[in-house]
């Protein structure tokens, strides 16, 4: 039985971890593989699991979204490893644990190449479930609010099946599903390798988060309002403003991903802040707290997007104790710091 109150039978008992882990004499460190590690959220669980003594952290990455800079204050360190990989190609290393994170999760990153997004969830996944297989690893998947599509309960609890468009239309270039329904897989095989082969899996639904070090140009609400603000231009708000977003600090989200992982559920579990906002709500805010002198215009939208999400976390806060923290308007002012810096632009006195 999950913890999560749902039957999962398996027909294996769990892999066996490596002899190290039952040594008597050699307390061996707990040796952790982020995928993706190079990126936005994977970086900040980097530093959340570095500050572990007992903790080695090997990241894999391709650098497609993510930057060697996020991670600079590790490399070097004796107890990180940084590789460059990609997770469609099979991976050989010896850990206890597993954070999957690879994957671009910008809508104008991963329409970029639809085919590799997938590949990259389906492939990808079923790699480090083989490696969490041989090695008797955990693993933990990052999944999305995405897999709730546009969706038709509001707000989404776990036990919602999701409302996705699976139709790559040939006339409308650069649909979501790649993303939606490459995540929706990802998470069936890590179910169904816990049931066919007893792997240990932990699967997070992330709904939207933000903080320092996203890409600048990567595309998303909350950065495009940021360093448009700070660059004066105009805040563009994709059609029609009205449509909701619930933005998590990527401290919070962090917090819960460790949780998760350390917990006895295997999800999937909701992470993600309740507090509802309009795109448009969102806009006035970044233009109050950043610079009321910017206009705000309405330029087009893309197809297929959602108009409302905000996480029902129950769940997280009944079996993890979590709940997120940090307000939508201090989680602004952290990431201005942090975009000032990067984009050498002072506050005016
Ligand atoms: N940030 C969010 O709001 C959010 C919401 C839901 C889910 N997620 C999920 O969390 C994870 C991290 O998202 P993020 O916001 O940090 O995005 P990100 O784009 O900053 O990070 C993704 C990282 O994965 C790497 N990557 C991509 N494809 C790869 C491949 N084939 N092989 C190896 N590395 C690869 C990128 O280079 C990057 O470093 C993703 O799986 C994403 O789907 C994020
Ligand atoms: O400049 C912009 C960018 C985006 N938007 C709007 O803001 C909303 C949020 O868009 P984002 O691109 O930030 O993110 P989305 O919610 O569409 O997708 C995200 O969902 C969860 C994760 O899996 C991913 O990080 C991402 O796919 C959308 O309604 C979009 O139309 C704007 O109004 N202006």
């Amino acid at each position: 039985m999950a913890s999560n109150g749902e039957l999962h039978t398996r027909t294996k008992p769990p892999p066996t971890p490596s002899p190290l882990r039952f040594s008597k004499f050699f307390q061996s460190n707990m040796r952790i593989l982020v995928t993706g590690g190079a990126g936005f959220i994977g970086s900040h669980l980097v530093d959340k699991l570095m500050e572990n003594k007992k903790n080695e952290v090997i990241v894999v990455d391709n650098y497609f979204t993510g930057s060697k800079d996020n991670l600079s204050r590790w490399i070097g360190h004796p107890r990180f490893e940084l590789i460059r990989h990609d997770v469609t190609e099979p991976l050989l290393v010896e850990v206890d644990q597993i954070y999957h994170l690879a994957c671009p999760a910008s809508p104008i990153f991963y329409k970029y190449n639809p085919v590799k997004t997938i590949k990259t969830n389906v492939i990808g996944t079923l790699n480090m479930l083989g490696l969490a297989k041989r090695v008797g690893a955990r693993i933990l998947f990052t999944s999305t609010s995405e897999v709730y599509g546009d969706p038709l309960v509001h707000p989404q609890p776990e036990s919602y099946w999701g409302n996705v468009n699976p139709i790559e239309d040939f006339f409308i270039a650069g649909v979501r599903s790649c993303y939606d329904e490459g995540k929706r897989v990802a998470e069936t095989l890590m179910f169904d390798y816990h049931r066919q082969h007893g792997i240990e899996i932990r699967v997070a639904r992330i709904f939207n988060t933000y903080g320092p070090r996203m890409n600048i140009d990567d595309g998303r609400v909350v950065s495009n309002f940021i360093a448009q603000a700070l660059r004066g231009e105009p805040l563009t708000i994709q059609k029609p403003g009205s449509q909701t977003r619930s933005f998590c600090y990527v401290s919070d989200l962090v917090d819960g991903l460790v949780r998760l992982m350390e917990g006895d559920n295997t999800g999937p579990i909701n992470l993600g802040n309740p507090g509802e906002f309009t795109v448009l709500e969102l806009a006035d805010t970044v233009k109050e707290l950043i610079n009321p002198q910017v206009v705000i215009k309405t330029v087009e939208n893309t197809p297929d997007d959602p108009r409302q999400r905000k996480p029902d976390i129950t769940k997280a806060k009944e079996l993890l104790g979590w709940e997120p923290k940090v307000k939508l308007r201090d989680g602004l002012s952290l990431m201005e710091e942090d975009f000032r810096a990067r984009l050498c632009i002072s506050k005016k006195k």
